[in-house]
């Protein structure tokens, strides 16, 4: 009968076992096109994404023999709920594939994309991938017309010639979401933080931090008119979007020579890794290395040869953006990136590798707890880690520091600091104003020929940057950005970039750190490791805030250990920016001809 709970769990058990064969050959199918797209590979992925749907609509009617809402035990009452939670799997299948083949549309678009007509090209049909042409042109190029060149190409060949998808893409989620109870789509992706009010909450953290941002924009926006004097930066106060080191203005850290406090004394890591002849290999053997010292798992032994870690050099189109994959199989766990020897794809390699550290500590959780406690804390793992190893103090340890630099210098520190805020502080608007367009973009507040309207509107208001040359309707700048074509949210790196602070504090304490937050190095802590295990372990079988408690001893988000760990920089920079005026108006203004 429908509350037989001993028949449920037996039922819950036959789920997991067929979940384990169709999941990973969704994945392999998924696996086999991102690492070689073509129209045969497309088609396959397509089959396999059709057979894993029908299972969870199949898997969905069955929950329907059960009362499962009621059930006492919360364990199989969870699995119940996420088990019965099918997205766009629920829709019939001739809109399924309709929803699948727009995205797959996008997606190919995205990362096939290249730009033609370089400046100053004798062969204008010579054309550039993002990685690692255009993506190295925005982080050197000091020539505003190269980089606007680089800045308006790439949209032009990504974003413009998205819409028609996307607005078939929004229709048919949002019917989804419908289908499964929820008012759209963003109501759906919100639903997976289980957390009241979750939009006024994500809006209250922001107002936490917009006056740390505002200081270090405005110290960017002062040196980057000195930077490019003669050049138009509009009155309303916005810095040009092309100017910040970054395809899309959300990590600054390649100002860092323009921005550091004490240039004379360089944290040039890059240049040191390329000295002693770094490869991809010894990166990730550097990560692992890490986690294997705080008592956590090693990767397993078909990781490394069944992961994409180099862009492949035989002319295959694949998608480049790093992402680690669990294949749900709690055998095959891989990771795709296309690695350049920087700084940045050390740390890039630590996110990554916090993914598969996360699928490995909850392996053994049902398919359906398989996940973060919620999407932020898988998005936090890697960079939690990444905080230690980015210290002087580590560095010096791996090497990694020029001999003659000693790490407690306080100049040093300060410029360590400034590194850390030009991609954590840069971030935070960014990590925020994307899915704030989204959920607008659901919720029908914002229709296909305001697309790109909004997205400015929240761009110049929220992170204080504006379009370096005119934009128009026909323009769809977000689609320029990884994650919308790749149907991936967003607000989760927010959220991450929150919280992966109040896990640093209390992972240090735990480690028995003394002395300023931003000098903490938790480097081989298998106390702290132990802690950051045990929450992992929880997959999501529990609500966020338990995981939270596991770590931290406290269950709510909350900005003050961000602004702690950056207080040194903040009180640097109120001199720095004393004769500034912080802050930008909320409209756009205008630089273009
Ligand atoms: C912050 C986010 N990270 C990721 O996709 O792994 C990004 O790159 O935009
Ligand atoms: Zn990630």
């Amino acid at each position: 009968d429908r509350n037989n709970i001993t028949a449920a769990k037996i039922w819950l058990e036959e789920y997991n076992t067929e979940a384990e064969k169709v999941r990973p050959e969704a994945q392999e199918a998924s696996w086999t096109w991102n690492t070689n797209i073509t129209d045969y590979n497309n088609r396959l992925k397509l089959e396999a994404e059709k057979k894993k749907s029908e299972f969870d609509k199949r898997s969905y009617n069955q929950t329907l023999n059960w009362d499962w809402k009621n059930f006492t035990e919360i364990n199989a009452k969870r699995q119940f709920y996420k088990i019965a939670d099918i997205g766009e799997s629920v829709l019939p299948t001739d809109k399924f594939q309709q929803i699948t083949k727009a995205k797959s549309n996008m997606q190919s678009v995205y990362s096939k994309a290249r730009v033609c007509n370089k400046p100053g090209d004798q062969d204008p049909s010579k054309c550039y991938p993002l990685n690692p042409t255009l993506e190295n042109i925005m982080a050197k190029s000091t020539d505003w017309k190269e980089l606007a060149w680089a800045w308006e190409g790439w949209r032009n060949e990504t974003g413009r010639k998205m819409p028609d998808d996307y607005e078939k893409f929004v229709e048919l989620a949002n019917e989804a979401a419908g289908m499964n109870g929820y008012t759209d789509n963003g109501d759906y992706w919100r639903s997976w933080y289980e957390t009241e009010n979750f939009e006024k909450q994500m809006e209250e953290l922001f107002i936490g931090l917009k006056d740390l941002y505002k200081l270090l924009h405005a110290y960017a926006r002062k040196k980057l008119k000195e930077r490019f004097v003669g050049h138009p930066f509009p009155d309303s106060g916005q810095i040009p979007a092309h100017l910040l080191g970054n395809m899309w203005a959300q990590s600054w850290g390649n100002l860092f020579t323009l921005l550091a406090p004490y240039p004379g004394k360089p944290l040039d890591v890059t240049e040191m890794m390329r000295e002693q002849n770094y490869t991809t290999r010894k990166m990730f053997d550097l990560s692992e290395k890490f986690f294997t010292d705080l008592g956590l798992d090693p990767m397993p032994p078909k990781f490394y040869n069944d992961s994409m870690l180099d862009k492949p050099e035989d002319g295959r189109d694949v998608v480049c953006h790093a992402s680690a994959w669990d294949f749900y199989n709690r055998k095959d766990f891989r990771i795709k990136q296309c690695t350049q020897v920087t700084m940045d794809w050390l740390i890039t390699t630590h996110h990554e590798m916090g993914h598969v550290q996360y699928f490995l500590q909850y392996k053994d959780q049902p398919v359906v707890f398989r996940r973060g406690a919620n999407p932020g804390f898988h998005e936090a793992i890697g960079d939690v880690l990444a905080l230690s190893v980015s210290t002087p103090k580590h560095l010096k340890k791996i090497n990694l520091l020029r001999p003659n630099q000693n790490p407690d210098d306080e100049e040093l520190q300060l410029n360590f600091l400034m590194n850390q805020a030009l991609k954590k502080i840069a971030f935070i608007p960014f990590g925020y104003l994307i899915d704030q367009w989204r959920w607008k973009v659901f919720k029908g507040e914002t229709k296909k020929d305001e697309y790109n309207e909004d997205w400015w509107n929240l761009r110049c208001k929220h992170q204080g940057v504006s379009p370096p040359v005119q934009r128009f309707n026909t323009d769809f700048d977000a689609g320029s950005k990884f994650h919308v074509p790749n149907n991936t949210p967003y607000i989760r790196y927010f959220v991450s970039y929150v919280i992966q602070f109040q896990f640093h504090k209390a992972l240090c304490k735990e480690a028995g750190h003394n002395g300023p937050l931003h000098k903490c190095d938790i480097d081989q802590s298998t106390e702290a490791g132990n802690k950051l295990a045990a929450m992992m372990k929880l997959g999501s079988s529990k609500e966020w805030p338990d995981a939270m408690e596991a770590i931290t001893g406290q269950r709510k988000m909350n900005v003050s250990d961000l602004i702690e760990y950056f207080a040194p920089l903040e009180d640097w920079l109120k001199k720095e920016v004393k004769n500034e005026t912080l802050g930008w108006d909320d409209q756009c203004g205008r630089i273009w001809g």
